[in-house]
């Protein structure tokens, strides 16, 4: 371990010396073009020691290694590298609100957006993003009620992501897949494709039809409130829900997904949420728990459900042909009531990798 002196605060840091050879960002080590490590960790001498230390100004600490590497550290980036810088600044982030089905109606001037707006405006669309990731649901109004439209106000944030459900999707009660979501009946509160290894990050859904009927209505609510909401009042069913691998599944002619994950999954770091995964509908046989613990798992799921299913927490709505919502499918849950009549949806899944790399890309996020 080498210690190292902040030459502005005096802050004391400890660094371990591979680590800080490691981290050396000049152009031998790293590409200057694709930021790429140039050499693989086997080529460092595995107890590579600093022979020389210096400070060239506030800013700069110089080492000279026994590899016979120089390196020229910037000093604040070595202390902002650090897990304890890390956690908190996520822990006082306040990039998250978490609403229930009143509060969120105080925010709703935030979650909309016009398609025209969108297009013409760059800022519009970091707009969007920041309102997606802080509250996990935007809209996009003005949209002409047709696929293309819908395809083409959705590819001006995000790409779209191509599933077995296709890439932008138009569905009403026809049976194209074996699936509820094909019908009329109603849906209860659920997050999408809790059966695919590599869940949709984000989803969007758009009315573009319904006559010759009623109902329908859908309903969104936010899973970080009822996930902290659980934690505070039922500690116990939050432990057992973040630990419990739970299998989902989904069967049609050619094709068969399963994964297997905690119902609430934290960042390991934080704690942080980082997905909620629960559709009832989309269950196999639970097989991967002993019976000893079927009890308490059952118990601690009734719990979850009790909270998402309190109408209190929803906010409910007609979508009516012109407007799109776009929603976190990692932390929103959303449902549709039963319907009569003609109706169809248009929308697209996209993927977590992509709604998070546009985040950083704007400053939205780290
Ligand atoms: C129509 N659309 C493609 C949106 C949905 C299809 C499947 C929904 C499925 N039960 C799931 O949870 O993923
Ligand atoms: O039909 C709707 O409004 C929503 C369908 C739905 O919940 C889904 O496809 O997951």
């Amino acid at each position: 371990m080498i210690e190292l002196r902040h030459p502005e605060t005096g802050k004391i840091l400890e660094v371990d010396e591979l680590w800080l050879r490691y981290h050396c960002r000049c152009v031998d080590c790293v590409d200057a073009d694709t930021k790429q490590r140039r050499y693989n960790l086997f080529d460092l001498p595995a107890t590579v020691k600093a022979s020389k230390l210096s400070y060239k100004s506030d800013q700069q600490l110089l080492v000279e290694w026994s590899d016979g590497h120089k390196a020229n550290y910037d000093i604040d980036n070595i202390y902002n590298s650090q897990l304890d810088a890390l956690i908190s600044r996520r822990t006082s982030s306040t990039i998250h609100t978490p609403w229930n089905g009143n509060t969120i109606l105080k925010h709703e001037q935030n979650l909309r957006f016009s398609l025209s707006a969108l297009i013409n405006n760059d800022d519009v669309v970091k707009s969007l993003v920041t309102s997606l990731v802080r509250y996990g649901i935007v809209f996009i109004d003005g949209v002409p009620p047709t696929p293309t439209m819908t395809e083409i106000a959705i590819r001006r944030v995000f790409p779209i992501m191509k599933t077995i459900f296709g890439e932008l999707w138009t569905f009403g009660d026809r049976k194209d897949h074996a699936d509820t979501a094909y019908t009329k009946i109603h849906l209860g509160p659920h997050t999408d494709n809790t059966f695919f290894c590599d869940g949709a990050g984000l989803q969007a859904l758009h009315c573009i039809e319904h006559v010759n009927g009623e109902g329908g209505y859908n309903f969104f609510l936010d899973g970080l409130h009822a996930v902290q909401k659980l934690k505070r009042e039922n500690p116990k069913a939050y432990e057992l829900l973040c630990r419990a691998p739970i299998p989902a599944e989904f069967i049609e002619p050619g094709q068969h997904h399963r994964h297997t994950a905690p119902i609430i999954q934290t960042d390991p770091i934080t704690g942080e949420l980082v997905r909620l995964r629960i559709n009832v509908y989309d269950r196999t046989t639970l097989n991967t728990l002993p019976q000893s613990e079927m009890a308490e798992f059952y118990a601690s799921m009734r719990a979850l459900l009790k909270i998402v299913n309190d109408g209190a927490n929803q906010w409910k709505f007609k979508l009516n042909p012109g407007t799109i919502v776009m929603f976190d499918n990692w932390r929103m849950l959303h449902g549709r009531y039963a319907y009569t009549g003609q109706r169809t949806m248009t929308g697209a899944y996209m993927q977590r990798t992509d709604f998070l790399s546009k985040a950083r890309v704007l400053g939205i996020i780290e």
